[in-house]
């Protein structure tokens, strides 16, 4: 494999980040030490057994293929099926080869790993509409992972990606063949004894016979990929670890010892500060559609990290060295209300997932919005990025001033008036205080095109003037 080559003679590669405040430093993306890396990242919770067997491939350069499944039950992956896709990523990057897998298949039954209660069916036209965008954004998430690093490192090679989708080698699955062929190697006191099932099975409603069974469609997945493509290893969050090892037992039962040894690679669950698992069905998903999510509610997610979570994050969401990350947050203590740290964690994720240089937008957006510092931007850049995070305003050349508050904030016109009177409207990139109702804002205009207008300390809108 010759990017293992490369990796083992040079395995320690230069990084630039420029707007880091830390101008150089080095990566270790690695194939000999990435379970390694991986840990010491905070992005393994369990690895099947014989870890020994995994770890003796890597160092013996071979080049493996790794999968991971994501089910149609939204039109958007969010944040936490990024942390299995950032372990793909760093395999991909030291020249893997990586399989993703949108379930056509299983989104039709219902994955109960990790649910207390049974999904709710969805119609079918969702269900294709959700397969299509998420195979689309898994696609375009090992582009932008690919370009991000590229931007970082320069040229350098990776292993190859490949979609799939379940449904191909489903539909067309006829029920007597397959109990024929595999119904003996999948144990029923195997499947009952997982948690999925087993945590159901004790509650009042049961499970159903399709949830049920859903643990054998992921495990022919596994299976199907192993065979047809020589995938071994199946990346997914914790709660996957059931549907995983179902696999790896059928791969075991079904193949002689010598092809293609599965194994198994969960990435610890994302919780809330709650300790809710992050997700969409718990309702606090943070979409990586950007019609869904803007990049810019993505960095003002990522900057409301707390300073005790910033750094797993930073080793989890970014492919930062952790030596890198390790300096960032020793600056970042000396002086935390700056909140360094966050900020560079939310400008790389949305580097990472939305492409280079929306991470710098949302940065500049934040700093127009919340910063103290003097506007210096041109118009037709304030109307680009204020218009992608889609919080650009209109007004109209015409309107008074309390008029134009009464439209941008939607209070009343004595409560516009008292604004004014109080003194707390602040009009234009110098920030001038006005406390006169006027009809003459044009003075404030950026380059003829552009009102900023500030209520108080906490609020500012970003008008385009018509
Ligand atoms: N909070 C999380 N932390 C880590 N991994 C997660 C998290 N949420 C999902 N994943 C993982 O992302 C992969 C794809 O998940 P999938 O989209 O099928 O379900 P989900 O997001 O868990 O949805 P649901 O909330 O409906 O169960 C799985 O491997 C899953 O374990
Ligand atoms: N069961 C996984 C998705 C998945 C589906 C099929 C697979 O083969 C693999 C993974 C989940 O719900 O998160």
């Amino acid at each position: 494999m010759q990017c293992l080559r490369v990796h083992l003679r040079k395995p320690l590669q230069r990084w630039q980040l420029l707007r880091s405040g830390l101008r150089r430093f080095e990566t270790t993306i690695c194939t000999a030490n990435i379970l390694d890396s991986l840990k010491e990242r905070g992005l393994v919770a369990q690895v099947s057994q014989p870890e020994s067997a995994l770890v003796q491939k890597l160092i013996s350069g071979e080049k493996l293929g790794l999968y991971c499944g994501a089910d149609p039950t939204a039109r958007s992956l969010h944040l936490g099926n990024l942390l299995p896709l950032m372990v793909m990523l760093h395999f991909y990057l030291a020249g893997h080869d990586v399989f993703t897998l949108v379930g056509g298949a299983t989104g039709k039954v219902g994955d109960p790993s990790g649910r207390s209660t049974e999904r709710s069916a969805m119609e079918e036209s969702q269900r294709l509409d959700n397969v299509a965008q998420i195979q689309g954004q898994l696609r375009a998430f090992f582009d932008s992972g690919l370009a991000y690093y590229r931007h970082k490192v320069g040229k350098t090679s990776s292993g190859r990606t490949t979609h799939t989708n379940n449904f191909d080698w489903w539909h067309d699955m006829k029920m007597l063949d397959f109990l024929a062929m595999y119904g003996k190697h999948i144990r029923v006191q195997s499947m009952l004894s997982r948690d999925s099932v087993s945590s159901r099975l004790n509650g009042q409603d049961g499970i159903g016979f399709n949830e049920f069974t859903y643990q054998i469609l992921q495990a022919y997945d596994f299976y199907h990929l192993n065979k047809t493509h020589g995938v071994t290893i199946q990346v997914g969050g914790n709660d996957q670890w059931g549907n995983i090892t179902a696999g790896i037992d059928l791969i075991r039962r079904t193949s002689s010892k010598a092809t293609n040894q599965p194994f198994g690679l969960t990435v610890p669950l994302l919780t809330t500060s709650t300790g809710e698992k992050f997700g969409k069905s718990a309702g606090n998903a943070v979409f990586i559609d950007p019609q869904a999510t803007t990049p810019f509610e993505m960095y003002q997610y990522f900057m409301h990290t707390t300073d005790e979570d910033v750094g797993k994050y930073l080793k989890m969401f970014t492919l930062l060295p952790v030596e890198h990350i390790e300096k960032a947050i020793l600056s970042h203590t000396k002086n935390s209300k700056e909140r360094l740290a966050q900020k560079l964690l939310a400008r790389e994720v949305v580097d990472l997932v939305h492409g280079v240089g929306k991470g710098q937008d949302a940065e500049t957006v934040s700093e127009v919005l919340f910063g103290s510092r003097k506007l210096q931007l041109a118009a037709v850049e304030l109307i680009r990025i204020f218009r992608e995070a889609n919080i650009l305003a209109t007004c109209s050349r015409t309107l008074s001033l309390e008029q134009l508050i009464v439209d941008l904030t939607g209070c009343s016109k004595s409560e516009a008036r008292r604004k004014v009177t109080q003194g707390s409207i602040y009009v234009g990139p110098e920030r001038v205080k006005v406390v006169r109702n006027t009809d003459n804002l044009e003075q404030f205009y950026i380059d003829d095109q552009v009102l900023v207008l500030r209520v108080g300390k906490q609020k500012c809108f970003v008008a385009e003037v018509m």
